[in-house]
């Protein structure tokens, strides 16, 4: 089972609502792939024994692990940390989510900056690169447990957009062109 990604429509309606265009535009893995975006799922019953989890910590050297339960009753400033979330912006570092229960959506900008909407459900990790544009909002479900991994000390600071003199922005579009300037290179 693979997470389902598409491309968001222009409705201003409720953020929790899917926002899919009509018809439906398909975002496959492989797109995301090429933004950058990497992605597993792995079995979220016995996190804590997991061997494929604790294989992808040790190859990306994720040493930092904590859990966000995101319900009113268990954080503090809910409202204004889920504003902050759908908020447009990067980070320096990866931000690496791993979803334990419930739902929710990344959403993040393609080259093109329009938004794909990436539907994050039990079992499903997924690796955001530095510098990319993106927010997170729950959907009609409301309710999202998610595990936060991170190298090193962790660092939660969201720039928000514009922000393309930011180092990790420049670095990010610098491997976007990379990626696609390889061909022509060949020539
Ligand atoms: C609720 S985790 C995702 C929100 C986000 O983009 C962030 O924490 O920086
Ligand atoms: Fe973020």
């Amino acid at each position: 089972m693979a997470i389902e990604a598409w491309f968001m429509d222009e409705s201003k309606e409720d953020q929790r609502l899917p926002h899919r265009r009509n018809p439906n535009e398909p975002v496959s893995l492989e797109h995301l792939a090429e933004l950058g975006v990497l992605y597993w799922h792995l079995n979220p019953k016995d996190y804590e024994n997991d061997e494929d989890l604790k294989k992808i910590r040790e190859a990306r050297g994720y040493n930092y692990m904590d859990l966000l339960d995101l319900c009113p009753e268990k954080v503090a400033n809910y409202e204004e940390k889920l504003r902050n979330f759908y908020t447009e912006h990067i980070h320096a570092d990866e931000e690496i989510r791993y979803c334990l229960e419930g739902s929710g959506y990344f959403d993040v900008r393609d080259k093109d900056d329009r938004w794909i909407r990436i539907w994050i459900k039990g079992g499903d990790l997924i690796i955001l690169p530095a510098g990319i544009y993106h927010r997170f909002t729950l959907d009609t479900s409301n309710y999202v447990k998610l595990m936060r991994l991170f190298l090193g000390e962790p660092v939660w600071t969201a720039y928000n957009r514009p922000q393309e003199d930011h180092p990790a922005r420049k670095e990010y579009i610098k491997s976007l062109t990379e990626k696609v300037g390889m061909p022509l290179a060949a020539h």
